[in-house]
């Protein structure tokens, strides 16, 4: 009988669930696919994606034709992405324990934020972890800016390094600027063209789900956004 079938219920006996997050652009879709390929021998896999008003992004996952499309799904959030994966997290809850059982037994479940802002991080009711994702387009002092999400998420992606001679960051500088407000927590750079990049965000996954199978995985809540209002 396969491990998975004699599992109990706790954390541990289901798929690790892992949230990617960051601001509009900064290639969370296409690290997914990066991630869909490169793992989908490996472990079995779905993924959930929040768009404010379209399935855009589970469209274009499923149109690269990285996973079965039955095993992508889309949350349309209608409101500020980060309402729907951190104040209320029922309709991703909802999807996610769907997949789960459909496709039991899965190994992981991608969880796409939609685009917002640098301070939008996941509740730890949603997601076991959570990957924050900024890129050098935006500029070599976003690491700098600090947040939840570039303090505490369980991997800061700094994305699109092969963009940086383009737009004159320093990539180096900007790894150095978010290690001295990570306290250790790992720093990635990488870029969809970076085979080297791409292997050691896979190890940084499998070493993840591995820990989480064991029971060893504790998920961090990074801390709500910062105060606001919603308008209308
Ligand atoms: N040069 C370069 N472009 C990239 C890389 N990764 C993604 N892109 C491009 O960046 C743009 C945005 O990528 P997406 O993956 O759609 O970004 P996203 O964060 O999912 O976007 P939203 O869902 O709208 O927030 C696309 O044009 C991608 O082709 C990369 O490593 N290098």
């Amino acid at each position: 009988m396969p491990e998975h079938e004699h599992r109990d219920t706790s954390a541990a006996s289901r798929p690790l669930r892992l949230g990617i997050a960051g601001p509009v652009g900064t290639g969370k879709s296409t690290l997914i696919a990066t991630l869909c390929r490169q793992l989908a021998d490996e472990l079995e896999l779905a993924v959930v994606t929040n768009d404010i008003y379209t399935d855009e992004d589970a469209r274009m996952l499923r149109a690269a034709g990285v996973l079965p499309v039955e095993r992508i799904r889309a949350v349309e959030t209608g409101a500020c992405p980060h309402t729907a994966i951190r104040d209320d997290v029922t309709a991703n809850l909802i999807a996610v324990e769907d997949l789960e059982r459909a496709f039991r037994p899965l190994d992981l479940i991608l969880v796409e934020s939609g685009g917002d802002n640098l301070t939008a991080t996941f509740s730890p009711a949603l997601v076991d972890a959570q990957i924050f994702c900024i890129d050098v387009a935006g500029g070599g002092d976003v690491a700098r800016k600090g947040g939840p999400g570039i303090e505490r998420a369980d991997l800061l992606v700094i994305n699109k390094t092969d963009l940086a001679e383009h737009v004159d960051v320093d990539v180096t500088q900007m790894i150095t600027d978010a290690e001295s407000v990570r306290s250790g927590l790992p720093t990635l750079a990488l870029s969809r063209t970076d085979p080297t990049a791409v292997g050691d965000l896979c190890k940084w996954v499998h070493h993840l789900v591995a820990e989480h199978r064991r029971g060893e995985h504790t998920a961090v809540d990074p801390g709500p956004m910062a105060p606001h209002v919603h308008h209308g």
